[in-house]
């Protein structure tokens, strides 16, 4: 199996108010259609990490890879249109524009990408949101929704440019137990049945068990599970 993402020796220090060793040589890797979930307490550095990893926070030391290129340095510019075709995102909070359509939102990404007519995006925006069973909303504003369906557009919006891995920060922390569930549900079948790779930080055990691997954080350092163990591999 090849790689989707590698990380090797980051470190990353906050300098106010007092300088802060908030990263320590994280190393690790996740392989082309893996489920791995990072864990750790609050203030761990989880957050932190993968504002690195989806190429948001670029003042780190050490080296990203991406579908074995070395972003790590690149300008801001390129940085951006890797990041917005090979990265979906997904937040604890939705961040849909509440006046806009769903179908507008989950068209968006695309739309800036700018490499498809106005039609081909659209006919990709129903089908991300069929295949998640929200289709019949594409015509609501978003502002009308409920919060677990608000969630479901949040990652219809994340795979529109088709990316090769789906990172998420807490997808499920204010979600009720249903729709948590409900989530986890469709990361799995995209990893099952699409063979997507996904990186996600969560607070819940449950749903992390559940995952392929499980990357444990400690005071800025992975602690354990940075890499497949022999019978993971045999498994595999
Ligand atoms: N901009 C910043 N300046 C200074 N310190 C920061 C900054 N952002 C985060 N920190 C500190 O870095 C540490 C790691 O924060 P981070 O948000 O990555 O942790 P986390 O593991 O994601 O926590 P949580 O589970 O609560 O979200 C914390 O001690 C936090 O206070």
């Amino acid at each position: 199996m090849g790689l989707v993402l590698k990380a090797e020796k980051i470190n990353k220090h906050f300098k106010k108010p007092v300088l802060f060793h908030v990263l320590r040589d994280i190393g690790f890797e996740v392989e082309i259609g893996e489920f791995v979930t990072i864990m750790g307490k609050s203030g761990s550095g989880k957050s932190t990490l993968l504002y690195i990893l989806s190429t948001m926070d670029t003042d780190y030391d050490g080296k990203l890879y991406l579908n074995n290129e070395l972003v790590t340095g690149k300008p801001a510019q390129e940085l951006s249109r890797i990041r917005n075709k090979n990265i979906g995102f997904v937040f604890q909070f939705h961040y849909l524009l509440s006046e806009f359509s769903v179908l507008e939102n989950v068209m968006l990404p695309a739309k800036k990408l700018d490499e498809k007519s106005h039609e081909e995006i659209e006919h990709d925006a129903i089908q991300k949101l069929t295949m998640l069973n929200i289709g019949h909303l594409a015509k609501k504003r978003a502002s009308r929704i409920s919060g677990g369906e608000k969630q479901r557009v949040a990652i219809a919006r994340a795979l529109i440019n088709n990316p090769s891995i789906l990172m998420g920060d807490e997808p499920t922390g204010n979600l009720d137990s249903y729709n948590s569930e409900n989530v986890f549900q469709i990361f799995k079948q995209l990893k099952e049945e699409q063979g997507l790779s996904l990186l996600v930080v969560t607070h819940d055990l449950d749903f992390a068990k559940r995952t392929d691997r499980i990357i444990e954080m400690e005071d800025g350092q992975i602690i354990n599970g940075a890499y497949k163990t022999e019978k993971q591999i045999q498994m595999s």
